[in-house]
């Protein structure tokens, strides 16, 4: 059983991702959101930046900087490194770390191993308590959906990374299933293609762009094309390459699908009675991917089910961790870990 404890300082709710990293303060609303990056310095090993500055020098002197990305499809892939830049957004999202109870979400599924590595960085980290939760339950929380309430209840978050899926009723979680899957694996089918068709090997941003532009989920209605700069692999040289929207829409099949095959087994799982309010009321997308052209649609199609995506899907797992401060004693059936500076329940 996990123990609640008695808390005073302001909540911070910590939605940390492979991407992205946003805090909600109580009170505030969502106060930082950069992305989870760290620029170390190639000679020395040492940390030079984090999240939106680490972003900016890597841009302007990447010869000089290494890139590195502390959490890897949601997973802590360096834990010093993970606790640096989390010690940092905490500092500069509250004045008071030291006061703060910290509600983190994290992929559902996450071993006894993970969940004692992120609330000791939490603790670590300064905060007075940590708190575990699973991120599609803060997504349904933030998208005010009735988890307490004697009804089904189903959110789908995708990542970058990750794709989380959960189904709720009564105030506990009935399916959290989290596969690994998410924006990247997009950008990795975009970049591969581009390699194999027209010879080019292109920059990451370029991938990131062509997939901002023209990715969608739909057939598209009317042709779109960017044009871009890639290098060619034969000679060296730079070469302009034209890329069409029907194309990138093809190369994404494969993962959309992947996506579907996900969401579809969680349904298939869930209970008769659940799954008949969930056709009925429709689920929510969140996740940053949610905002690709025709993705809630999409699955809408495949699965039956109505798909409801919030203004900003980004942002929704922050803003539910915010909710699950304010309804703190009621969440003792979501919480999946936690741990205080004296010890952990
Ligand atoms: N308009 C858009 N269309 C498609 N994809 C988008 C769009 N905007 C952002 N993304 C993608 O969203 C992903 C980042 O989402 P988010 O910030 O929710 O991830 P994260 O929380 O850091 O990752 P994870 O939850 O997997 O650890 C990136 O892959 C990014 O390319």
């Amino acid at each position: 059983m996990i123990r609640i404890f008695s808390s005073l300082g302001r909540d911070l709710g910590i939605d940390i991702g492979t991407v992205n990293t946003h805090i909600h303060v109580q009170g505030r609303g969502v106060v930082l959101s950069e992305p989870s990056l760290v620029a170390t310095d190639t000679k020395q090993e040492g940390i030079v930046a984090v999240g939106a500055d680490a972003e900016r020098l890597l841009l302007r002197t990447p010869d000089m900087l290494d890139e590195m990305r502390p959490l890897r499809d949601g997973f802590i892939v360096d834990y010093r490194v993970m606790l640096t830049m989390l010690r940092h957004f905490m500092n500069k999202a509250s004045r008071s770390v030291g006061r703060t109870r910290v509600i983190m979400a994290v992929p559902c599924g996450i071993t006894d191993v993970e969940k004692r590595a992120m609330t000791d960085a939490i603790i670590q980290a300064g905060a007075r308590e940590a708190y575990l939760l699973e991120a599609p339950i803060a997504a349904a929380l933030g998208c005010h959906l009735p988890v307490f309430e004697a009804c089904g209840s189903m959110a789908v978050d995708i990542g970058g990374g990750t794709t989380d899926i959960g189904v709720m009723s009564l105030g506990g979680k009935v399916i959290a299933h989290s596969a690994r899957i998410g924006g990247h694996d997009f950008n990795e089918s975009i970049l591969q293609y581009i390699k194999n068709t027209f010879s080019v090997m292109v920059a990451v941003e370029t991938v990131e762009a062509i997939k901002l532009e023209l990715g969608t989920a739909l057939p598209p209605q009317e042709e779109m094309e960017l044009s871009f700069l890639g290098r060619d692999i034969a000679n060296g040289l730079m070469k302009r390459i034209i890329i069409r929207k029907s194309e990138v829409y093809q190369v994404m099949q494969e993962t959309l699908q992947r996506i579907v095959d996900e969401i579809k087994s969680v349904v298939e799982q869930t209970p008769p009675e659940l799954a008949a309010d969930i056709m009925e009321r429709g689920m929510i997308l969140t996740g940053a991917t949610a905002l690709m052209e025709g993705l809630g649609q999409r699955l809408s199609e495949e699965l039956g089910i109505p798909v409801q995506v919030p203004p900003e899907p980004g942002f929704a797992v922050a803003v539910g961790l915010g909710q699950a401060g304010k309804e703190f004693a009621r969440m003792e059936r979501f919480i999946i870990a936690s741990k205080n500076r004296k010890g952990r329940a």
